[in-house]
């Protein structure tokens, strides 16, 4: 499974252009999961109900596509082989849940193609599309996901942790997703330098040919969490040929404007932006604080901006919901009829 290099290259850009130039994403997965009644407080978080419940995941993945996205990200985000073994799972069984994550996902599209082929003539009488594009983004969360801990919102993991470590912890699991029939892999929530260079570095080495996005994950708008400079981890995506986008992710919205500036100034590769609710995360009791977080009027409020700063894929991360996708797509929607 993979493209060309110049079928890579261009693979977002003509994404875009079927998109009518800017993409929709889905919104926070494990919120939504969350919604319908999961129990997350779990190591395994978000991929606990790829054993326990994965209707739920097809439901959350419908949510979305319901609600205008265009890609949609998998469940795999906190899904490791380390992590199913450490739940006494085998080696396979982890490889199988990983693909059923991508599987899941590829189901939920089929469905909901074939909805909107059955309810065609409502469809176009509601000025949507029944081609609408969508891909299937099989998620990645960093080694801070998997200790889970909430290190994903530090980056710091200690002088033992060395690129070979994680070159080593992400390997299988990326080799995997490559080739479980997803679109592309979303390197999300990335806290630092090393890991965005691991990646890079596992991309390049194992001849890893489907497109990914890196997306940073920061708490400043200046650096990535770590400190890390946003500037250079999103250098690093941008010389990996395998990268279409670069991007931030769940990250207040508040920095989002001045991130994407800089990233601006070392790629020309599209920039994928969704933010989270601008909540706290108690990695404790694995729970979001409410704090200043913004509703989805606010939320986007902010779109005109990052579109001008040279966004153009727009979704949500944690705490955001249906509703803010179905706000995102409605605001780019008559944007565009303007
Ligand atoms: C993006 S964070 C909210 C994911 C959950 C975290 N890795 C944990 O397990 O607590
Ligand atoms: N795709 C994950 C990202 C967590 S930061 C989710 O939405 O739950
Ligand atoms: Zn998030």
């Amino acid at each position: 499974m993979g493209l060309g290099s110049a079928e890579t290259s261009t693979f977002m850009f003509d994404f875009l252009n079927k998109c009518g130039g800017y993409a929709v994403l889905d919104g926070g997965f494990a919120t939504e999961l969350e919604r319908h009644g999961a129990d997350l407080n779990d190591p395994l978080w978000s991929a606990k109900c790829l054993i326990s419940s994965p209707h739920l995941v097809r439901r959350v993945h419908l949510d979305y596509l319901d609600a205008g996205a265009n890609i949609i990200i998998t469940a795999s985000y906190q899904a490791t082989i380390q992590g199913f073994e450490a739940k006494g799972l085998s080696r396979e069984e982890g490889e199988g849940l990983l693909r059923k994550s991508v599987q899941i996902a590829c189901e939920a599209r089929d469905i909901y193609y074939d909805r909107c082929t059955k309810d065609s003539w409502d469809f176009v009488e509601d000025g949507g599309s029944s081609s609408r594009p969508v891909l299937v983004a099989a998620s990645v969360g960093s080694y801070g996901a998997y200790l889970a801990d909430g290190s994903e919102y530090s980056g710091k993991y200690g002088d033992g942790v060395t690129l070979q470590t994680l070159k080593d912890f992400h390997k299988k699991r990326v080799q995997i997703l490559a080739n479980s029939g997803a679109d592309l892999i979303a390197f999300e929530t990335t806290p630092n330098k090393l890991e965005a260079q691991a990646y890079a570095e596992l991309l390049d080495e194992e001849g890893i040919d489907i497109p990914a996005w890196f997306t940073f994950s920061s708490k400043d708008g200046v650096n990535v969490v770590s400190g890390d400079s946003i500037l250079e981890c999103a250098s690093i995506a941008d010389s990996c040929r395998q990268v279409v986008a670069v991007g931030i992710n769940c990250t207040p919205p508040r920095f989002i404007h001045s991130l994407i500036s800089s990233i601006r100034k070392v790629t020309s590769k599209p920039i994928v932006i969704y933010p989270n609710s601008g909540e706290t995360y108690d990695a404790e009791n694995k729970k979001w604080v409410k704090s200043s977080g913004v509703n989805d009027e606010d939320f986007v409020s902010y779109l005109g901006k990052w579109r001008e700063a040279g966004a153009s894929l727009f979704g949500g991360c944690c705490r955001t919901t249906p509703n803010t996708i179905r706000a995102i797509s409605k605001a780019l929607t008559d944007k565009s009829n303007h």
